[in-house]
């Protein structure tokens, strides 16, 4: 692609769970007729969930490039090295004419905006379009209007809720999602503190982030000499507030000559009204969201299913440290269907992905393995495994493990037949019906 053809931007922003990967889905179902879209997805931990339901929903790819993947950390802070290596790569190596970035829940809007605009490189590759913040109307309404905010239980940490009314004061565009979950009078509420804590916003209502393309895609909204009269943009840009805490010292550098080659020719033209030199480590001067709100995650991951009794008795009762969790799930006497699941706030869905590797045509299979270097292969099952990403805020891991341990299929009932067990997890794929059907859901206004 060439230098000046600069395609759009838009990222998505959001709390944790709140529905961005089911809005880049939609988007790139919808609006993919219009755009030939690039995604590039963030996730906070190390298994980048994200990413694998972007590539199962659409026809996008990791191998053609149009699924870009940074795991383990945020773009606001920690992987912004990565993310200009990303930007660049795409721009160079890819065709398409639309980039879409989805932030991790934890990460904060303003640095990620900040490296789409001058004197950030990429601001010569890109055209930082539309910034979107999409908020859990449920969520919202408990930390902001109940009263209840998102703790973290670390003392020195923020709350998670001061996170969340950031990204809602950072964004062109906010999507109010999971209206389904709220009645009308508790959604009044929630735009009421929305469009305090951000005059003037465009808040779309959805259910299942199933928003018009034309809201969040070549909008035009964002506006550069806007953005930097915002308080936080115009902090995360100062001098002043070096306080060397930044965890990432050593990406500084490099990035720091990164931006010294780059000519700020256009600076001034610009301008955020700041005449200091705008240097990297002024830019993410923060303490990385992940410290700043004490927010941690781990994997769990085991060869052998659950027992879908032991296993949806323990969804009942989510511990709630857990601000988030998702992965994937073998369940006994589903051994032909990979199920997803999905826990935000109160409540769990679990759903059919798609089929095992290991249930597949040889042909298939086969390719497929080649295609996964690092699939997990058991002689005997396969690929079938239990692999979750659990985010949250003083989690308790090992008492997390051992209670999901316990809900394994024990050695005996190994030799059980399975199809006896009482199951309420899906198990087929009967894609006539609408996907809703599907799932399992547990927690509230089910
Ligand atoms: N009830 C309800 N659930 C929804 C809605 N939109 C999305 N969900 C579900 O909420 C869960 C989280 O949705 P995602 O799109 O993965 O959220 P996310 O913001 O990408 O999550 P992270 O990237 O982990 O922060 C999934 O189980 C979705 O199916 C909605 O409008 N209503």
């Amino acid at each position: 692609m060439a230098v000046d053809e600069q395609p759009p931007v838009t990222t998505l922003s959001g709390g944790l769970g709140a529905g961005k990967t089911t809005l880049l889905n939609h988007l790139l179902t919808i609006g993919g007729e219009e755009y030939d879209i690039a995604v590039l997805v963030n996730d906070v931990g190390e298994v980048n969930v994200d990413a694998d339901l972007i590539e199962n929903g659409s026809e996008l790819s990791m191998e053609d490039g149009g699924v870009t993947e940074l795991s383990n950390g945020c773009i606001c802070c920690g992987l912004q090295n990565e993310l200009d290596q990303e930007l660049r790569r795409l721009a160079f190596d890819e065709a398409f004419d639309y980039l879409v970035v989805e932030a991790s829940g934890i990460s904060d809007p303003v640095p990620i905006a900040q490296r789409f605009v001058s004197p950030a490189r990429a601001s010569a590759l890109y055209d930082l379009d539309t910034t979107v913040t999409v908020v859990d109307a449920a969520q919202f309404h408990q930390a902001f209007v109940d009263g209840r905010p998102l703790k973290s239980t670390d003392d020195d940490a923020r709350p998670l809720s001061d996170l969340l009314a950031e990204q809602v004061e950072f964004c062109d565009v906010l999507v109010l999602n999971k209206c389904d979950l709220v009645s009308e009078t508790e959604r009044e509420a929630v735009e009421r503190v929305v469009r305090t804590l951000h005059p003037g916003v465009d808040v779309v209502r959805t259910t299942e982030s199933t928003v018009d393309p034309e809201r969040v895609l070549g909008t035009g909204r964002f506006d550069q000499d806007e953005a930097s009269d915002s308080a936080r943009w115009k902090q995360a840009l100062s001098p002043d507030h070096g306080d060397g805490t930044d965890v990432d010292s050593d990406d500084h550098h490099e990035s720091q000559t990164e931006m010294d080659d780059h000519g700020h020719g256009d600076d001034h033209e610009h301008g955020t009204g700041d005449d200091h030199d705008h240097t990297h480590d002024d830019e993410h001067d923060h303490l990385h969201p992940p410290e700043e709100f004490g927010v941690d995650s781990f994997v769990y991951e085991r060869h052998r299913p659950f027992h879908p009794e032991r296993f949806r008795e323990w969804l009942g009762s989510f511990p709630e440290s857990v601000v988030r969790a998702k992965g994937h799930l073998w369940v006994a006497g589903r051994e032909r269907y990979a199920l997803d699941l999905s826990q935000a706030g109160t409540q769990t869905h679990v759903e059919v992905n798609g089929r095992w590797a290991v249930t597949l045509p040889e042909f298939q299979r086969e390719s497929y393995r080649e295609s996964r270097s690092d699939l997990h292969w058991d002689e005997q099952w396969g690929d079938r495994e239990v692999k979750l990403v659990f985010i949250g805020a003083g989690m308790d891991e090992s008492s997390i493990a051992d209670a999901l341990d316990d809900c394994l299929v024990s050695e005996t009932e190994m030799e059980d037949d399975w199809e006896a067990f009482k199951n309420p997890f899906p198990g087929t794929m009967e894609w006539s019906q609408p996907p809703i059907e599907q799932r399992l859901v547990v927690g509230d206004r089910q």
